[in-house]
């Protein structure tokens, strides 16, 4: 679904990512992996082109989606096939409702009963429905850390997105949130195509179908999870695996 060739990215003349050839996986969960700073979520944040908010970046190689150069064509139509969650859970204040039709109706106007549909179809999708839907009208604000962590869930799969880019989504969650939202991973990779940036190392062996380990902007390995995490190819992984460095 989307494959990366020979990618540079600097920071100024810092450079952030270098040389990375990876492919992710179609309808497929993928994980990455690796110490703070190794540059995951500068990785993950180019596949919708956040990185055209930062000023110094500068980027060499290529990124394609399903084919087409992720830089050649508009960036908001990029951010409508590439949704995206945060690790701190970020509700719009406005109600629940709005929340989730806010990205459809800035792509043209909603009819009262596919709005609706719509609404409880994405809330459905993120495990969300049965908790608030006797209060779509009150504020998103209102909810708990995971059910907003699950309605941010639900208002990036509101533009049907193919990509769902999740950074560090359960950092700040509890355990039992954080199940959740794990268990919601899985069933959302079975119809789109999901990226996850994640530091607990079991999260990336329950979700991710393949993995891909970061060390200082290189990608040092990349593989089927089970394969890299029972059996790593090369030392550096098996070291970051087993502890030696973190
Ligand atoms: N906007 C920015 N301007 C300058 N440098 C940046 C910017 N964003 C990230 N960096 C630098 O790029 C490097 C990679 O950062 P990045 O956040 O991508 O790593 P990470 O592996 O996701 O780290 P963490 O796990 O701590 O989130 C770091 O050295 C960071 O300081």
């Amino acid at each position: 679904m989307i494959s990366i060739r020979d990618f540079n990215l600097w920071y100024d003349d810092f450079q952030t990512l270098k040389n990375i050839t990876l492919d992710i996986p179609k309808n497929r969960a993928t994980a990455f992996i690796g110490p703070s700073g190794c540059g995951k979520s500068t990785l993950l944040r180019t596949f919708n082109r956040m990185c055209d908010f930062v000023p110094t970046v500068r980027c060499e190689g290529s990124i394609k989606l399903a084919g087409t150069d992720i830089f050649a064509g508009d960036a908001n139509a990029l951010r409508v096939r590439v949704g995206m969650v945060f690790q701190h859970p970020n509700p719009f204040p406005m109600s629940i409702r709005d929340n989730i039709l806010y990205g459809p109706r800035r792509m043209g106007k909603l009819g009262r009963s596919e709005a609706d549909e719509l609404v409880e179809r994405c809330l459905i999708d993120a495990g969300l429905f049965d908790e608030v839907k006797d209060k779509l009208g009150q504020s998103g604000l209102g909810l708990s850390g995971g059910q907003q962590q699950r309605l941010c869930i639900a208002r990036a799969l509101a533009t049907k997105p193919e990509v769902l880019l999740m950074d560090e989504p359960t950092s700040a969650l509890d355990p039992l949130s954080t199940a959740l939202i794990e268990e919601l991973m899985v069933q959302l990779a079975r119809e789109r195509t999901v990226v996850v940036v994640t530091h607990n190392m079991q999260q990336a062996t329950r979700v991710a179908d393949k993995t891909a380990f970061f060390y200082l902007g290189e990608l040092i390995e990349a593989g089927p999870t089970k394969q890299l995490f029972g059996n790593p190819r090369q030392q550096k992984t098996r070291d970051y695996l087993t502890g030696r460095f973190s």
